[in-house]
């Protein structure tokens, strides 16, 4: 379990100080960064040394509970599933006690330079797999 916690700040807001959700992604974003350099697998020299990528090709969120304007934000991502290209991951964002959103997410690697998958590099697997929560994994094609 990878976890981080992030503000929720003003520009994350709508007029009302409840969180837009967009806002969410991008924070989601950062954490799931944070997360591969965590790993030792900064995304730019991923991108820029090994010329691949992690985009997202699945999310399915639950709004569970409304944040509001200076929350702190506890992020906790847990690995479901290692796949030859993909990663599945599942997110719980909890302000103290109270579970505001979760969501179960999909990556894959892919190349730069032909923009299509590629399986996970030996040593990035083996930091993923450091990680794997066999007590709730499933196979990657369900
Ligand atoms: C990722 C792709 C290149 C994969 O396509 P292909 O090369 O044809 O691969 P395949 O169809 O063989 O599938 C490869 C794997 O992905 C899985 N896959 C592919 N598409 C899907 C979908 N839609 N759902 C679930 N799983 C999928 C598939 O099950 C395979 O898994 P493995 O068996 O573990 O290998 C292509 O689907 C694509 O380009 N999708 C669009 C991705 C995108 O634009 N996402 C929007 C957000 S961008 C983003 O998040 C990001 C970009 C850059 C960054 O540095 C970071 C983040």
């Amino acid at each position: 379990m990878f976890t981080t916690s992030k503000p929720l700040r003003f520009g994350d807001c709508d007029p009302s100080g409840i969180a837009y959700f967009p806002s969410y992604l991008d924070i989601l974003v950062g954490v799931l960064e944070d997360f591969f350099t965590s790993l030792g697998f900064p995304w730019r020299a991923m991108n820029e040394v090994r010329r691949m990528s992690v985009p997202t090709v699945r999310l399915d969120l639950t709004f569970r509970s409304p944040g509001f304007q200076g929350d702190r934000l506890d992020f906790a991502l847990a690995v479901r599933a290692i796949g030859r290209s993909s990663l599945d991951l599942e997110h719980t964002v909890s302000r103290g006690d109270t579970v505001l959103w979760t969501a179960r997410h999909r990556i894959v690697a892919t190349s730069l330079d032909t923009n299509t998958s590629l399986a996970w590099p030996d040593d990035i697997r083996a930091a993923l797999t450091h990680h794997l929560e066999t007590a709730h994994a499933h196979h990657p094609a369900t």
